[in-house]
């Protein structure tokens, strides 16, 4: 893992310094660090999160589905005379509602990635749809497309590779924006709201990458993302590169900006008390095939199936009669 924020100056509003420390002093930020931790979530994150039933504080997750993954194979062929294939997803089909987050886990090498690619309209589907608010994304006109452009984004893991370092913070979120027609001061204007809403200071616009911490760098990443205001977006292994406190702020940040815009997430992670703690619903992938789906905290706390009850005995729990309890009830586990 990356360790953050070497090269960059100056704390944000929120307290990321650009020595990947807190400087806003502890108990907010070891509890949200705590809260990271499966079975350490506390009431509030959960109250935070979600408001009853399937409605989220400030936001209303969608009857009928925005993203609806059908079938989906996808077989990549390779190059050369023999042109080996290898069959990465096999009848792949889950759905994300308005304003809803769908974790994805699973370890690497599962398939996660190219379904995240398939959903950007960006993998070769051999068979199955992917449809976007009743569009099939693999069968799109150039048009619809350059609609989906918008209403579909991604936040990737690495947030050191996928800024430019030759670009200002302004720029790279002006880009997106100015493509689809906006004017200049328009573009600005929305900028200034980005970075707002980023718990970036005004001026942050007229810096560039470098000067900026991991997790700073993976804010202006999120703000580029919305800057077209999508509907959904494709989160694969954002906070993976980064530390645990600063996990926490970028999580915390995501679902802040799903109460107040409703945005939908497809989040990648291999970790599962990441995706436990961002989670509505929750699908777990193993050889490019879903093993189990359903509600984020049944299938993270008592999952059917064999692997994810694996993968839960292998992810960490910091209180040891916890541990030793969570051992005992998967004792007879194949
Ligand atoms: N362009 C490609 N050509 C051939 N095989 C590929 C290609 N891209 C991915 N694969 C293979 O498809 C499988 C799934 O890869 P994918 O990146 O989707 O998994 P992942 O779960 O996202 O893993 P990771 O977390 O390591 O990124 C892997 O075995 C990978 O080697």
């Amino acid at each position: 893992m990356r360790p953050c924020g070497r090269d960059a100056q100056g704390p944000d509003r929120r307290g990321e310094t650009s020595a990947g420390t807190v400087q806003q002093p502890g108990a907010r930020i070891h509890a949200h660090a705590a809260r990271l931790n499966p079975g350490g979530r506390t009431p509030e994150a959960a109250t935070r999160r979600r408001d009853g039933g399937d409605t989220v504080t400030g936001s209303t997750i969608g009857a009928a589905p925005l993203l609806q993954v059908s079938d989906v194979n996808v077989v990549y062929r390779g190059a050369g005379w023999r042109r080996p294939t290898f069959h990465a997803l096999h009848d792949v089909s889950l759905d994300i509602r308005a304003g809803e987050t769908l974790g994805l886990v699973g370890e690497s090498g599962s398939g996660k990635t190219t379904l995240g690619r398939a959903v950007l309209g960006l993998a070769d589907v051999s068979s199955g749809s992917v449809s976007f608010d009743g569009d099939d994304i693999t069968r799109a006109t150039r048009r619809t497309r350059r609609a989906l452009s918008r209403d579909i984004q991604v936040v990737f893991q690495d947030p050191y590779s996928s800024l430019n370092p030759a670009m200002t913070v302004a720029s790279i979120l002006a880009e997106p924006i100015t493509a689809h027609g906006a004017t200049r001061q328009e573009a600005a204007a929305r900028i200034a709201e980005l970075l707002d809403q980023i718990g970036l200071e005004p001026d942050a616009g007229r810096r560039y990458p470098r000067e900026f911490s991991g997790g700073q760098r993976q804010r202006i990443a999120i703000a580029r993302a919305l800057a077209l205001r999508p509907r959904l977006i494709v989160c694969d292994e954002p906070v993976s590169a980064l530390d645990l406190s600063t996990q926490a702020r970028i999580l915390d940040l995501l679902i802040d900006i799903q109460v107040t815009t409703g945005v939908a997430y497809l989040f990648i992670s291999h970790d599962l008390s990441v995706v436990r703690y961002i989670s509505h619903r929750v699908a777990v992938m193993l050889d490019g095939q879903i093993l189990e789906s359903g509600d984020g905290d049944k299938v993270t706390s008592t999952p059917e199936h064999p692997y994810t009850q694996r993968l839960l005995l292998a992810s960490p729990i910091p209180d040891p009669a916890r541990q030793a309890q969570r051992r005992h009830d998967y004792a007879n586990l194949a």
